[in-house]
């Protein structure tokens, strides 16, 4: 299991997915795509990503917006799994 960032672990880890809020144990980020369909690729490309790193994120689809929500359940709170995944994410996107 990958240790819990805090203080200023977790500021710095921060810092290298400037686009995700931290918020209550966890981080998240909303993407908007101009089309229902280009949101539902990002989701699939997404969930590969997800599926081999074993690491899941909590996914809302609303119309052409997704928002994400990744935190590591055994650790209680945000680890380096979550920073890696988030910049994975990252470089589907930006
Ligand atoms: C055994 C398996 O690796 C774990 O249950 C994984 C699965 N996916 C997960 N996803 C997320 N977001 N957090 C976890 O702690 C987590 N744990």
């Amino acid at each position: 299991m990958s240790d819990l960032l805090e203080d200023d672990d977790l500021t710095a880890a921060l810092k290298k997915c400037p686009e995700w809020e931290y918020e209550k144990k966890s981080i998240t980020r909303t993407v908007e795509f101009e089309e229902f369909m280009d949101a539902i690729d990002f989701v699939n490309d997404l969930a590969e990503i997800a599926e081999e790193a074993q690491h899941h994120p909590d996914i809302h689809i609303r119309h052409t917006k997704v928002s994400l929500k990744l935190t590591t359940h055994d650790a209680g709170g945000v680890t380096d799994l979550d920073i890696e995944l988030a910049q994975r994410v990252d470089n589907l996107v930006d």
